[in-house]
């Protein structure tokens, strides 16, 4: 069929609603199907735009492997298709909107409602790493809620098949990433599903505190991280601090971590 013909077949398919907002590569709309009502996410990508970020086979890379992640708290990304000049990806709507905007309103969440969040992000990950999928980038803003409050990881524009090495320079918040990705210590900087344990473990601090724990200047940032001087205000509980520390273990430790010793121990040394 002639381009415009599939443009014309697809897009009319679709009623264009209110924006949903800008991601680093593309404007993404709510969307209804029209034969059946059906509500999605509507994401516009320019064919020009990731030529010149190189990014095009990383999308290619996340369809394929988003066509068969099917999880509740995982957002769907139900099918795409692309005129001469954009990609569009047929998106899940999360209908509650993004986790930060209910964080930054909460200013922090009660212990209970963080402990389901982080429930179903570990949920979530057993399934991502179930299939060797590193999401490389998890924070409030790539975590959407569904209608009935459950969340939703998304916005997988860093994932990679695990092993990941550290090809593509990392432009975003250094709040986030694990010591591994920052002080390159084990050979050839290959990291693994292990870069999600410690993000989710700064996600559950974020969540509890209402802001990153090595929260500071780029510099001191990445200092705090390599040693993972992490303090906890005493609003949060010890087990919540425990099960930080447990989550953000460093990689290398756990590596050298023998059956049955337990972290502290590891931590002494
Ligand atoms: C599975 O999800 C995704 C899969 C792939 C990509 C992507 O862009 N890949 C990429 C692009 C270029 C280069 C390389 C890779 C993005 C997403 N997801 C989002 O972008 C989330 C917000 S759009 C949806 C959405 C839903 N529900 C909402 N409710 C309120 C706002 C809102 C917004």
């Amino acid at each position: 069929i002639e381009q415009p013909v599939v443009k014309a077949l697809h897009l009319g398919m679709f009623e264009i609603g209110k924006p949903l907002g800008k991601g680093k590569f593309g404007r993404v709309y709510l969307a209804r199907e029209r034969d059946h009502g059906f509500v999605c996410a509507l994401k516009v990508l320019y064919k020009s735009e990731l030529q010149t970020a190189r990014v095009e086979k990383q999308v290619r890379r996340e369809v394929e492997i988003q066509s068969n992640l099917r999880h509740p708290n995982i957002l769907k990304l139900y099918g795409h298709f692309h005129d001469s000049k954009r990609i569009f990806l047929i998106l899940e709507f999360a209908g509650q909107g993004e986790l930060y905007k209910h964080l930054r309103k909460a200013t922090r969440f009660p212990e209970w409602k963080a402990a389901q969040y982080i429930a179903q992000m570990a949920s979530a990950l057993r399934c991502l790493h179930g299939k060797h999928v590193i999401h490389r980038d998890i924070k409030p803003e790539n975590i959407l809620v569904g209608i009935h409050g459950e969340i939703k990881i998304s916005d997988f524009g860093w994932s990679v098949h695990a092993p990941g090495n550290r090809r593509n320079t990392y432009c975003g918040t250094l709040d986030y990433l694990p010591p591994e990705m920052i002080v390159p210590r084990s050979p050839g900087n290959s990291y693994d599903e292990k870069v999600d344990l410690w993000s989710l473990g700064v996600l559950t601090y974020e969540l509890l505190v209402g802001e990153a724990p090595f929260e500071d200047t780029p510099v001191m940032t990445t200092r705090r991280i390599a040693r993972a001087d992490m303090k906890t205000p005493s609003f949060v509980s010890a087990e919540a601090t425990d099960l930080i520390k447990k989550v953000q273990q460093h990689p290398w430790v756990l590596k050298h971590c023998r059956a049955g010793e337990t972290s502290t121990d590891l931590e002494s040394t």
